[in-house]
């Protein structure tokens, strides 16, 4: 068995950059473990977006692993790193990005499908997840029909809905204000409780980060200052 769920262990990653190479990241080492929120905090630039595409395994890094639920990524092709994302990743970006056509059960629902379950019991994890995340009686609706907090967590419930090992989330309350950005927050750490995800969470705003588990510190590349907040 793994003690960690989400191993990033001494990642460099690079792009191009003119005739040299920008490091965006720089010998970052992370561990989360499985019912914990990570927060990632860091200015504009300092690499937090690198480091969720990487963890993803959208993004290969130039060195350093990636070990997702046990499984080391370093050696998987395009095709068995799509399996992993399908089935032991969930990503919630920063857009919802949601189907305009679709109501909010089938947002979650097509998720099932692409990952091969049985289209009634997708039905029922559906309706069941979008409880979890306070929007019961608006499992009709479709995007243009909620609000921009009611998106954001049709957006997380759907990261859910293949029971990720690791649930990664880039910016969830930029778009909300205060009290709603407040609310995602609790909602994600209740929902990392009750699910047992080793989550990260990328966000410029520190605002309530005294409630994760642990707060690590982005800046210019490297990750420094990481405060467990958890007893
Ligand atoms: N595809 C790319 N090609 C070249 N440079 C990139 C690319 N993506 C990011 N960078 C650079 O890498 C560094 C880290 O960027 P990254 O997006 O990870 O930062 P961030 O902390 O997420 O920023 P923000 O909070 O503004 O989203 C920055 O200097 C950025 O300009």
């Amino acid at each position: 068995m793994t003690a960690s769920t989400l191993l990033l262990d001494d990642i460099t990653l690079t792009y191009p950059d003119g005739e040299g190479r920008l490091t965006a990241l720089d010998a970052v080492s992370l561990t989360v473990d499985a019912g914990t929120v990570t927060a990632c905090v860091g200015p504009s630039g300092s690499g937090k977006s690198s480091l969720l595409a990487v963890a993803a395994t959208l993004v290969t890094p130039d060195s350093g692993r990636v070990v997702v639920a046990g499984t080391d990524t370093t050696g998987l092709g395009p095709a068995e790193k799509a399996a992993l994302r399908r089935t032991r990743l969930g990503i919630v970006f920063q857009q919802p990005n949601l189907l305009p056509s679709l109501t909010a059960a089938e947002q979650l629902q097509v998720m099932a499908h692409l990952a091969g379950r049985r289209p009634r019991a997708a039905r029922d994890h559906a309706l069941e997840l979008l409880a979890a995340v306070g929007l019961a009686d608006q499992a009709h609706r479709r995007p243009h029909q909620l609000s921009g907090g009611q998106r954001q967590r049709v957006n997380i419930a759907r990261a859910l809905m293949n029971e990720p090992a690791v649930l990664l989330v880039d910016e969830p309350t930029s778009a909300l204000d205060h009290e709603r950005g407040a609310a995602i927050l609790d909602l994600l750490l209740s929902l990392t409780r009750d699910r047992g995800t080793a989550t990260v969470l990328v966000t410029h705003d520190r605002a309530h980060l005294e409630r994760m588990d642990a707060v690590v510190t982005m800046a210019d590349g490297r990750l420094g200052a990481a405060r467990a907040t958890a007893g």
